[in-house]
């Protein structure tokens, strides 16, 4: 590896290294992190117990978990700035808390959550620190040095704040000269905490990719994350932190999951594939979101509800009945696979009737959406399948119409509600976001009101809070009516 040992200089500070590499800051050879039996406590309280996990050289470890878990802690323990309690963390073979400073410093470079920095130096002279680690306490910046430092404010996109004090950048600005700080240190081992929080959408993605950009040319990158996907997006491997411990280490696939979220995070989450990206996408509600006016007494009543639809609108209705509680059993298709409904409903574990993407509904498929439709207590039904022309939806509709005991019609906001489907829609009333309340207090009002052939309609999405249904339903956003006629 490239050796900071020997990176000596002559008494005039001059370099006395071969001719200057035009991206030497890229040259680090990589280094592994061990991390083995590491506790750490503050006073009483325990943060990090017997904490073990290895990092591979060249690779971008997540560390994820919920606030408090011990994230920074880690990260600090890991660059030398925090003592262990008992453990040990070894970069690249060296046991970062038995070595001055200097040595640490450059084996490991940190972007700290909070960059706040208490003087007023020019955004170069701040990235320019960076460089210490590799100096003698006397001599001044090279050409290397000042090479590797323009290099990290291109590469960051902070070159054009060069000249500015550091203290009338924003913090979002602040946070990229930091991280080029980083990258100038040129360390085989980069630590960054929460590495994207001050940063608008745009510098959020160019910061990743240069940090996968940084990997690829060896560093080895361990970085707490709070947004699960972007974790997701670019980390080769994430840990989960809980209760001190490591609660899972692997696949950002096998790390995010329903269960590991629900555990971890408190929070029922459906945990899909984003179809442009590939990588997991997180939508978390509330653990238990329970209906509002729902009493003790109505708890002990399950209230089955199938779903007819696909696509964003049947996922979100399927997902918010889902978190409403377990006395709310929800059933869904057909759906294609790979639908978002599909994908919601799988990492829900709750039941659907899945059908292969362009395969006509089966007789089977038929009977058993027909079971699941009889034997549900509402049904609900998405505008864009009411909407429908297709033959086998028709079909599918005819079955609602004969058989569910009441029918809610999920709208959404952008949805073109003038048009009537085949189950004849009563007034559409606008109404609040739909919340498993909203959704809920449709299907309370269609079973109450007529439980042979009750129709009611709940605007799904809108955000707008409009006027009361006509039946005086006042603020619910739903509408309830008897299309027994
Ligand atoms: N210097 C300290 N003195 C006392 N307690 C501390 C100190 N640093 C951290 N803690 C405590 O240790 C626990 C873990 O904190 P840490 O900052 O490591 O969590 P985190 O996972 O990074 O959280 P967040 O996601 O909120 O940044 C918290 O309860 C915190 O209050």
């Amino acid at each position: 590896m490239r050796s900071f040992e020997n990176d000596e200089r002559g008494d005039d500070g001059t370099n006395r290294d071969p001719p200057v590499d035009p991206e030497p800051e890229s040259s680090v050879e990589p280094a592994s992190i061990a991390v083995d039996g590491v506790s750490r406590s503050f006073g009483d309280l325990p943060v990090l117990e017997n904490v073990s996990l290895t990092v591979d050289p060249g690779e971008f470890v997540g560390f994820v978990g919920p606030n408090g878990a011990g994230k920074t802690t880690l990260l600090r323990l890991i660059s030398g700035a925090l003592e262990p309690d008992s453990g040990t963390v070894t970069v690249d073979g060296v046991d970062v808390h038995d070595v001055p400073s200097k040595r640490s410093s450059q084996l490991v470079s940190v972007v700290p959550q909070d960059t706040t920095l208490s003087f007023s130096f020019p955004v170069r002279d701040v990235v320019e620190m960076g460089r210490h680690p590799h100096r003698s306490r006397f001599s001044g910046p090279t050409p290397e040095d000042r090479t590797v430092v323009e290099r990290a404010l291109e590469r960051t996109r902070t070159a054009e704040l060069a000249d500015r004090p550091i203290d009338e950048v924003s913090g979002g600005q602040r946070q990229r000269v930091v991280l080029a700080r980083a990258i100038a240190q040129a360390t085989p081992v980069m630590l960054l905490d929460e590495p994207t929080a001050s940063l608008d959408v745009n510098h959020q993605l160019e910061t990743l990719e240069l940090v996968r950009e940084l990997v690829a040319e060896g560093r080895t990158v361990c970085a707490a994350i709070h947004d699960l996907e972007l974790a997701a997006r670019y980390c080769d491997r994430l840990v989960m932190l809980a209760d001190g411990e490591v609660y899972r280490n692997g696949r950002p696939a096998d790390v995010l999951t329903g269960e590991s979220l629900s555990d971890v995070f408190d929070a029922t989450a459906t945990v899909t594939r984003n179809p442009i990206t590939g990588t997991e996408t997180v939508t978390a509600f509330p653990n238990d979101a329970r209906v509002g006016n729902h009493s003790e007494d109505e708890s002990d009543r399950r209230v089955s509800v199938h779903v007819l639809g696909t696509g964003r609108t049947a996922a979100g209705v399927v997902a918010r009945l889902a978190t409403a509680g377990e006395w709310v059993d929800v059933s869904v298709g057909p759906v294609t696979s790979g639908d978002t409904a599909a994908e919601t409903a799988r990492s829900l574990e709750i039941d659907r009737l899945e059908v292969a993407p362009f395969e006509s509904l089966s007789p089977a498929d038929l009977t058993a959406f027909e079971d699941r439709v009889r034997n549900a207590d509402a049904t609900v039904v998405t505008e864009s399948v009411v909407d429908s022309d297709g033959t086998g939806t028709r079909r599918l509709l005819e079955s609602v119409e004969t058989m569910a005991d009441a029918v809610v019609i999920a709208t959404r906001a952008e949805d073109d509600t003038s048009r009537e489907g085949p189950i004849a829609s009563p007034e559409r009333e606008r109404g609040v976001m739909a919340t498993p309340e909203t959704v809920l207090e449709a299907i309370r009002n269609a079973l109450e009101s007529d439980r042979d052939s009750a129709r009611s309609v709940v605007d799904f999405d809108s955000s707008e809070t409009s006027s009361s249904s006509s039946d005086g339903d006042s603020g619910s956003g739903v509408s309830a009516e008897s299309s027994n006629d």
